[in-house]
């Protein structure tokens, strides 16, 4: 078994100190000791918001940060903290970099956002990530995505292809398209036969609201946690070797014929995908 909490909060713009306390505060208010080994999702770009077009001011360098408030965290309540991405300043630029850090405080991995999202001009701001991360805590092999990855299923599909029981996701997804958010999530899990635990920001930056409805799915599609559209948090137990037994009863993966997919790499050129305006 293990336990996942979901820090459903709200994040102010450019404030990193009220941030952490929302962040500590949530941890005050929700956790309970448990036996079970517990992992944490927070929101995306927890630290400072979508201050992405000021990432020099704002931005963490190397989220050390982050890494270090996180760390603090992590050892008083012995717990893990995934995905909740930060605005880290790289020798790449800046990224929206998700972190996961262990019990005893240590950095274990990070995974930089790899689709950036076009309607808000990500692709102007950040560097994009390359990497798949897939880490092990508690014996569960979990991978991590940030938000518009959801949309990419070829990318949780190599999760999952990677042993990924679970895919832990960060979003500040908005209300305008909740209804995306809550399908896709379903549609992850289900096609992965994997757990999807997921976690939306509350609130509204700039007249943008965002939706909440953090979730956790089983990889048979059914929710075992769904939140609201207001500040709460939840902590769901799941037993990872349900995502194996969902794999060995369907056979989805063992019944691939990747041959096939090769032959529909569109040859398209950038262009063909452009809206034309007459
Ligand atoms: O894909 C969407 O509709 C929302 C994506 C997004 O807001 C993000 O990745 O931050």
């Amino acid at each position: 078994m293990l336990r996942i909490g979901i820090a459903q909060i709200d994040v102010k713009l450019g404030d990193r100190a009220a941030n952490f306390r929302a962040v500590s505060g949530w941890m005050k208010r929700h956790h309970r000791p448990s036996e079970l080994e517990t992992i944490v999702v927070l929101p995306e770009i927890f630290d400072v918001g979508y201050v992405i077009s000021r990432a020099e001011k704002y931005g963490d360098m190397e989220a050390r940060e982050a890494a270090e408030f996180l760390g603090g965290l992590a050892q008083k309540y012995n717990v893990c903290f995934a995905g909740g991405s930060v605005l880290a300043l790289t020798e790449r630029g800046a990224v929206n970099r998700a972190l996961v850090v262990s019990p005893d405080g240590r950095l274990v991995a990070h995974y930089d956002k790899a689709h950036l999202v076009p309607m808000m001009d990500e692709d102007r701001y950040l560097s994009a990530g390359s990497e798949l991360c897939v880490f092990e805590f508690g014996g569960v092999k979990i991978s991590l995505a940030i938000c518009y990855d959801l949309r990419f299923c070829e990318w949780l599909r190599m999760g999952a292809l990677a042993g990924a029981q679970l895919c832990i996701i960060s979003a500040e997804w908005p209300s305008s398209r909740i209804d995306h958010w809550k399908t896709l999530l379903r549609a992850r899990a289900i096609e992965n036969m994997m757990f999807v635990a997921a976690c939306n920001r509350v609130g509204v930056t700039n007249s943008e609201a965002f939706g909440g409805h953090s979730a956790v799915i089983d990889p048979w599609g059914r929710a075992l946690y769904e939140g609201s559209a207001g500040e709460e948090g939840a902590f769901v137990d799941i037993e990872p070797d349900e995502a194996t037994d969902a794999r060995n009863f369907i056979k989805a993966f063992a019944m691939r014929r990747p041959e096939l997919y090769k032959l529909l790499q569109p040859p398209l050129k950038k262009s063909d995908n452009e809206i034309k305006s007459s």
